[in-house]
């Protein structure tokens, strides 16, 4: 279980991104935390990863604190043009961490194949990152946390700088890759449709300095399709409870009841 107990983050300068934020992700769920731009998620992210030390609260993983970034955890970030190397083909780069891992070659090579196959990337093993569109070196991105097989996956806005139709093709292979491989998976996003859609709970923030607003339960069958999912009476129902909340959050002020 991820747990976040009384999180504060004062930048120096005296910037307070994070307030006091609490709350937990269970093994194997899959929770969006969105929340007004500029209100901390990408801070709160990092310190769950141990990429920034809190000011206050801890970050425990299975019991243990996190102090630096934690073996069972995968990041892929909204970057993708800077978290892949470039001179690197699309297999050296899943496969880098995989070597940090000290894994053995044969099992190095079963991961990357699985993961690039996975991604729908099986015959681009050899391209380099700049050969391909940016929603395929997103693909790379998450093949390579995939082929790392985290317990768990933190997502920051990665799907913010492709186009919509790549969006929507992106979001079903993380629910998919999701259902398959059991991972728990964090997925920060400011995009309301976007959690609604992805999420089995949904986790609203206020503004800087953050507090947990709301968290909801996404009650919708977990088999979602674009189409129909969106079209849906539940769906609209809950992306208007986020924007209702994202709204007073933005305004500071208190959440309406829950529906
Ligand atoms: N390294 C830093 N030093 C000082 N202040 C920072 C630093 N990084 C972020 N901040 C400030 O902390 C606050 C939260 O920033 P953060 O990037 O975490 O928000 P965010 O919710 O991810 O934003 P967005 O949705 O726009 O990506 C902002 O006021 C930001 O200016």
């Amino acid at each position: 279980m991820l747990e976040v107990s009384h999180l504060k983050k004062v930048y120096d300068g005296g910037v307070e991104a994070v307030g006091d934020l609490t709350f937990t992700v269970d093994p194997g769920d899959l929770v969006c935390l969105v929340g007004p731009s500029g209100c901390g998620k990408t801070t709160l992210l990092r310190c769950i990863a141990g990429l920034l030390q809190p000011t206050a609260g801890e970050v425990r993983l299975d019991g243990s604190p996190v102090t630096g970034p934690p073996p069972g955890m995968a990041v892929v970030f909204q970057e993708y043009g800077r978290s892949l190397f470039p001179w690197m083909n699309v297999r050296d780069n899943v496969e880098l961490p995989l070597k940090q891992k000290k894994l053995p070659k044969a099992r190095r090579r079963e991961l990357v194949d699985s993961s690039l196959e996975a991604v729908g990337l099986a015959d681009r093993g050899a391209a380099f990152p700049w050969q391909l569109s940016g929603g395929m070196q997103q693909r790379v991105a998450l093949a390579r946390a995939v082929a790392y097989e985290p317990e768990v996956l933190l997502m920051d806005e990665p799907f913010a700088a492709v186009d919509a139709q790549t969006r929507a093709d992106l979001e079903d292979l993380v629910r998919s890759l999701w259902k398959r491989l059991g991972v728990t998976i964090l997925f920060v996003t400011h995009d309301i449709d976007e959690a609604v859609y992805l999420g089995q709970h949904v986790i609203m923030l206020s503004a800087s300095p953050t507090v947990v607003q709301e968290r909801l339960t996404v009650d919708l069958p977990a088999e979602r399709d674009q189409l129909h999912t969106r079209a849906d009476d539940r769906f609209t129902k809950l992306r208007t409870r986020v924007y209702e909340q994202i709204q007073a959050a933005k305004r500071g002020t208190a959440p309406t009841p829950t529906i």
